[in-house]
């Protein structure tokens, strides 16, 4: 056989004997790692970093089929970015979809001598030097089928070797079928699927929650158990974590899978509502009880009996009102204003809060007797910068979602979903949704690529066509505006002064700036 040489710097080899020495010596390492398994996944990264430091094969990545899903899901990947590492679980291939999907539909190998002369493939992780080859080979189970993809990227151009570097990754391959066998039957198989995919059955199917709540890392399944065991009984849930991570969503979840799912479900954003009506919002009132209570009127407790009462930002509560809500928790009981009746309710408390309750209570903000009372159970979201491999899915989810309401067919290409798992998402969920939405408006075809998407939140801003100064105003009293657009109407009018607009429509600074950041409107700098 010839002699070649390798012109990479990361390794070379000088003939075929040597790179089978290297190779042999890389079967022997990664054959003792296999009769020393502790944990699967550990030992599937081992292996990748033996095929990268060992045998030349850099980007190695294993992924293996979903029973139920007929995709492929990666189990592990060689990288030394921690991004991509978080990013890949989240990555799914359909069967036949790329190049890993036709290995595993046709349960062969496939070479590439230059990925970039590949146009079928799909470089989901933005792992690969497109200009040097890439090796896939079936992982396949006792019966012959394949079970998942082992592929790695040798770290020079395609030379005479590549036959000998596609049987040595088969052998390697062949080696790891077991393992690989057993995290499928027992890791996924039996615990992951079934105790992830019950825990999803409870979270969103039960009560029609079905596709609501997405999120498969570890995190979010912890939530989701959470949840479920809350759920059944009736203890007051304190939902804590950064504004736009689903607190409101995990708060339905609660009630959707409890036993009153089929009694309502009441919700009360304690800082959108001025501190003089809060009272009335929630115990309601008796005709005549002030100039404008010009009927009795039930408030949301009564509204929830026999439900659940979701209070959002209830850390934005003066300390008067905190007073009134405890005696309500305590004694499940209050009077309308302006009445002298005491009313008894059977209602659930589920609050949710941006802040640091704790550290409120420290600093004399909250009482401590309501903070106990609320804190019966806490669930923490985590944000979703802590869980950037949720986002393909959970992207995924929110297109499907806004193309419905769109009613038009929607896809994002994969260099899209690269796009968004690149950025931190300060406004977590909530920003998500509000960039596809815009990435969506500004995109006539079917396709969303990444160019249309706009992560700072500037380009294409859904409020844009009503901050034209040529507008002429619009009547924020008009009963047709919804919450939003009465915003927007009342800050034109104001001339963008937040706390004229507040004025305008009988609210405090705080709660306008409040308004404003959830219902993401961009403030025009006049
Ligand atoms: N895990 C998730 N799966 C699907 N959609 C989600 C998820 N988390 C949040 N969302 C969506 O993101 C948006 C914001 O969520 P939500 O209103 O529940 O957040 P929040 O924490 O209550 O926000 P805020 O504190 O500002 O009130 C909603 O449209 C919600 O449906």
């Amino acid at each position: 056989m010839a002699p070649s040489t390798f012109a990479s710097a990361g390794f070379s080899a000088s003939s075929r004997p040597e790179l089978i020495e290297r190779q042999f010596n890389a079967l022997c390492r990664i054959s003792h790692s296999l009769c020393q398994v502790t944990s699967i996944e550990d030992t599937l990264r081992e292996i990748l970093g033996i095929l990268h430091n060992d045998a030349g094969l850099q980007h190695g990545i294993i992924t293996l089929s979903d029973p139920e899903h007929s995709k492929l899901q990666v189990g592990a990947v060689y990288s030394d970015s921690e991004s991509v590492r978080k990013a890949s679980s989240g990555i799914r291939y359909q069967s036949g979809e790329g190049i890993v999907g036709r290995i595993l539909q046709h349960n062969q190998p496939i070479v590439l001598g230059r990925i970039s002369s590949e146009p079928r493939f799909l470089d989901k992780l933005a792992l690969y030097d497109l200009e040097l080859p890439f090796i896939g080979v079936p992982i396949r189970d006792t019966d012959g089928s394949a079970i998942g993809v082992l592929a790695a990227q040798p770290d020079v151009p395609a030379d005479d070797y590549m036959p000998d570097r596609t049987t040595f990754l088969k052998a390697v391959g062949d080696m790891l079928a077991q393992t690989t066998r057993l995290l499928v039957n027992v890791e996924r198989g039996q615990n992951l699927a079934s105790e992830r995919d019950e825990l999803r059955r409870e979270v969103r199917g039960k009560y029609g929650f079905e596709n609501m709540v997405v999120g498969g890392t570890d995190n979010m399944r912890r939530v989701f158990d959470q949840v479920r065991r809350v759920a059944k009984w009736d203890s007051t849930v304190l939902v804590l974590g950064e504004s736009g991570t689903g607190k409101e969503l995990i708060a339905s979840a609660i009630h959707y899978n409890s036993p009153r799912a089929h009694k309502r479900f009441v919700k009360l954003n304690c800082a959108s509502v001025p501190e003089t009506l809060l009272e009335s919002e929630l115990f309601g009132h008796e005709k005549g009880a002030f100039t404008s209570a010009v009927k009795q009127h039930k408030g949301r407790f009564e509204q929830a009996d026999g439900g659940t009462l979701f209070l959002d930002e209830i850390g934005e509560i003066s300390p008067m009102f905190q007073a009134k809500l405890l005696r309500v928790l305590q004694e499940r009981e209050f009077e309308r204003v302006g009445g002298t009746q005491t009313i008894k309710v059977d209602v659930r408390i589920v609050a949710a809060t941006n802040r640091n309750l704790e550290e409120e209570v420290d600093r004399g903000k909250f009482r401590e007797d309501l903070y106990y009372r609320l804190n019966v159970m806490s669930i923490k979201l985590p944000p979703l910068r802590e869980r950037l491999a949720d986002i393909p899915e959970l992207s995924q989810f929110l297109i499907g979602k806004i193309a419905k309401g769109q009613g038009r067919q929607l896809r994002l290409t994969d260099g899209a979903i690269r796009q968004l798992v690149s950025y931190d998402w300060p406004g977590n969920v909530r920003e998500l949704e509000n960039c596809l939405e815009r990435a969506a408006i500004m995109t006539e075809a079917e396709t969303i690529d990444a160019d249309v998407i706009s992560l700072n939140g500037s380009a294409g801003s859904i409020v844009a066509p009503m901050l034209q100064p040529a507008n002429p105003a619009v009547d924020f009293n008009d009963p047709e505006l919804d919450e939003r657009e009465r915003l927007i109407a009342a800050l034109e009018q104001a001339g963008w002064v937040q706390a004229k607009a507040a004025r305008l429509l009988g609210m405090t600074p705080r709660q306008i700036a409040y308004r404003i950041q959830t219902m993401n409107i961009n403030v025009r700098k006049i």
